[in-house]
């Protein structure tokens, strides 16, 4: 695995068609970060994620510190085919296909690697299972071990415990521990605000805006929580790409989206 660089995002603005979902955020990982995004419902945290995963142009701004092939992303697991007709230790070794290309057949390393990963998610046993046999909490694990073989230096999930029962949440907050521990820089969304503080050392609150960034201790104060709500509550759906006149604002509190 290359060393993975720092992760900046200079003033970002990202969404769909005209329509900004996400703007203005900027701020930086450090290599090797274990940090948490959050914010409510529709705060544009899984479009920010998407932008960083390269899965989507910016509007306005750039992602850096990014190489191509360099990044592990797991998207929502409503995002996720899991009538695609493969089996656990083919889903596993897709993590590959970096080293493999589209042709090759794994070696005989490769295939053990593949077994590994497949123990260290506790799905033993389920190697030959098709995807739509198994429950949500072993999908996800399946997916975590799709993960390991990819090998990346940075890691983004997107709400990667949904779904998922304490034991198993578990299990995967090791997985994530272990990749923190290996160097690599790891990016999830979460809900779970108090998972977040137990694990995350870094936060980003999101609403549509970036609302706060840093140690996650003083990113989830109830002031900033309360100014996530209020700014999401008040954002317009609607909004056309926004042209900030950055000198004009300067200075300003953030009051919901400008045009
Ligand atoms: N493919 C899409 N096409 C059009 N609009 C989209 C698309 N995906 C998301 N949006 C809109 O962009 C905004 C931000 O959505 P996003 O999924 O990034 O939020 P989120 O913070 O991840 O929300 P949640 O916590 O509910 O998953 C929402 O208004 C959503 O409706």
């Amino acid at each position: 695995m290359p060393d993975p660089a720092d992760i900046e995002l200079l003033d970002l603005t990202a969404g769909y068609e005209r329509h900004p979902a996400v703007h203005h955020v900027s701020l930086r990982w450090p290599r090797g970060e274990l940090a948490a995004v959050v914010g409510p419902n529709g705060a544009g945290k899984s479009t920010l994620l998407k932008c960083v995963a390269g899965r989507l142009r910016p509007m306005h701004g750039e992602v850096r510190g990014l190489c191509p092939g360099g990044v592990a992303y797991l998207p929502q697991i409503s995002e996720v085919d899991r009538s695609f007709p493969v089996t656990v230790a083919e889903l596993v070794a897709m993590g590959l296909w970096h080293e493999l290309g589209l042709l090759r057949r794994p070696s005989r390393a490769q295939r053990e690697r593949v077994q590994t990963a497949i123990a260290a998610v506790g799905l033993q046993g389920f190697e030959s299972r098709t995807l739509d046999t198994l429950s949500g909490g072993q999908f996800q694990r399946a997916l975590f071990a799709r993960l390991m073989l990819q090998d990346a230096p940075v890691v983004l999930l997107d709400e990667p415990f949904t779904g998922v029962d304490a034991r198993t949440l578990e299990d995967l907050v090791c997985v994530l521990r272990r990749w923190h521990e290996e160097g690599r820089t790891v990016v999830a969304v979460l809900h779970d605000l108090e998972l977040v503080r137990a694990v995350f050392p870094t936060a980003t609150l999101l609403a549509r805006e970036l609302v706060a960034h840093g140690p996650t201790a003083q990113v989830l104060t109830d002031a900033h929580l309360l100014r996530a709500r209020r700014l999401q509550e008040a954002f317009d759906e609607r909004a056309e790409l926004c042209d900030i006149d950055e000198t004009a604002t300067a200075g300003e509190a953030p009051h919901g989206h400008r045009h």
